[in-house]
């Protein structure tokens, strides 16, 4: 029998499907077709109930498992989502609009890695042991409880699976609540899981807006919330955390300066803007969308990445030829076309793009500004599209400065060739996630997540596991104890 790949209803709690049509309405678009291409329902306060409390009735025992024995079911799943990466892909791409051929290599198989790498660490996640002279301290490293995580739109399976994998491998049970604009891939997270071998309410994803977000982070059994998504967003959600003094991981948004000094490979250098501003149609949190270009260097930068972006392939997303997809919806087009429309407003130069395609879909062109100064709209604020502006700069000292000028922090990026000068960058640089000669990557192996407004806390690595676990404290006395009466 074929897998099949559309989620089989709304949510997915206590270890299967389940369906509540008294719920809002939420209709999945197609961002090719504009057409609907599934509907899901939000979750009602039964389904909430229900998956918080099967959440927490499941997570006593998960916990009481070995680190080795949770370990082999995130890493099984880890090999069904491998096996079944092209489906996972197709249905990414379906939800998103990103193109299969990004999605093959970057959305389903990131989940992987993330379940394959917190699967191996789940068996070595230890406490540690204090001599005190005869006496001694030992820590227990503790599951938190039923963690909440909320995603945003563009990456929706590495999201799912960005929060599950760790908080699943310290031994915590998760609620996730997708991006309602964005709802399928994270049930898929959920079904593989179980068919791994995760218990009943293990992981228990529900759909819905902020509302539903609300009701799950307020709700007294939840001890934890990790949240992807806007700065606004986070301001409320970590607002809301703070009156149940919750754990919180926030991963925001971001205006990060990618800084390419004279001395850069150009080829590299234009690459890495590529990767920094296009990649997803430009819908990823960490871009380095202030291209600050050392004057020596611009015109030949400009030329040379206008060049390159002739080879820009639009088209059905499905098509492994296709290279560039549409934004997320009609929402996201209509706020980036805004601010391309300011940005000509407010005097910067369109190099290139900044136009609809006359075509079914919400395809933009990949759009160049130069002469852009430090206090325009479009270089202060998260565009969230094929958005890159070039602004010019003389020397190292002035372009720290101005790349520090915001109040985001999230990424940071310098091509040059002298190394001293790369390693000073990246110290001064007030951002949680640098690159030195390339941009964007995310491995799973590297703490991710940012400074500033841009978040608190960091997914992937072993950080990650200080922030889904909590050290209890053991004093053991090996004497008399000496009271004063
Ligand atoms: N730092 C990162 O790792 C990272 C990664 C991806 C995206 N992002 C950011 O996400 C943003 C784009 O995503 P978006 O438009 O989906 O973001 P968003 O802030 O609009 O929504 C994010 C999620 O929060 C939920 N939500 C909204 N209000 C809520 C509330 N009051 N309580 C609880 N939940 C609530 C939404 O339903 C959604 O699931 C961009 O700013 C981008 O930079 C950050
Ligand atoms: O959107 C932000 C997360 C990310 C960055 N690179 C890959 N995923």
């Amino acid at each position: 029998m074929a897998y099949e790949i559309q989620p089989k209803a709304s949510h997915f709690i206590d270890g299967a499907y389940v369906e509540d049509t008294a719920g809002t309405p939420i209709r999945v678009i197609c961002p090719v077709s504009e057409e609907e291409i599934a509907r899901v329902y939000a979750a009602t306060p039964a389904i909430i109930e229900q998956a918080l409390a099967s959440a927490k009735r499941a997570q006593v025992a998960w916990a009481a498992m070995t680190g080795t024995e949770r370990g082999r079911v995130l890493r099984r799943a880890a090999d069904i989502i491998r096996d079944r990466n092209y489906d996972l892909s197709v249905l990414e791409t379906n939800d998103t609009g990103k193109p299969l051929q990004e999605t093959l290599v970057a959305d389903a198989t990131s989940a992987a890695d993330a379940l394959e790498y917190f699967g191996g660490l789940a068996g070595a996640l230890t406490g540690e042991h204090v001599q005190l002279g005869e006496d001694f301290v030992y820590t227990r490293r503790e599951a938190l409880g039923v963690c909440v995580g909320i995603g945003a739109w563009n990456y929706p399976t590495q999201i799912a699976a960005w929060k599950g994998a760790p908080a699943l491998a310290c031994g915590n049970a998760m609620v996730f609540k997708p991006s309602e604009t964005t709802p399928l891939c994270a049930l898929k997270v959920a079904e593989i899981l179980h068919e791994a071998g995760a218990p009943a309410g293990i992981y228990n994803v529900v759909q819905g807006m902020g509302e539903v977000g609300h009701a799950l982070i307020t709700d007294p059994r939840v001890a934890k919330v990790s949240l992807t998504g806007s700065v606004p967003t986070g301001r409320k959600v970590y607002a809301t955390a703070a009156e149940g003094i919750r754990h919180v991981t926030m991963e925001l948004g971001g205006k990060s300066p990618l800084v390419i000094f004279d001395d850069a490979d150009l080829e590299d250098a234009v690459g890495g803007a590529i990767l920094g501003n296009f990649y997803s149609s430009g819908q990823v949190c960490s871009n380095g969308t202030r291209v600050f270009v050392q004057k020596g260097i611009k015109d030949a930068f400009l030329k040379r990445l206008a060049d390159r972006l002739q080879d820009v392939k639009m088209g059905d997303p499905l098509d492994e030829s296709v290279n560039f997809g549409p934004l997320v919806n009609a929402k996201q087009l209509d706020i980036v076309q805004g601010f391309i429309a300011k940005g000509i407003e407010e005097g910067a130069r369109l190099v290139c793009g900044g136009e609809r395609e006359k075509r079914a879909g919400y395809f933009l062109q990949p759009t160049v500004f130069a002469d852009v100064s430090d206090d325009m709209t479009i270089a202060r604020d998260e565009i969230f599209g094929p958005v890159l502006s070039v602004l010019d700069f003389e020397d190292e000292v002035e372009v720290l400065a101005r790349a520090n000028n915001t109040d985001f922090g999230l990424a940071a990026g310098v091509f040059t060739n002298d190394l001293g000068r790369a390693h000073r960058m990246v110290a001064g640089f007030e951002a949680g996630t640098c690159y030195i000669n390339t941009y964007n990557l995310a491995p799973v192996e590297a703490p991710f997540g940012g400074s500033k407004l841009s978040g608190v806390g960091r997914e992937n690595s072993k950080n990650a596991v200080d922030h889904y676990s909590e050290m209890k404290s053991v004093y053991v006395s090996m004497t008399a104890v000496e009271a004063p009466f």
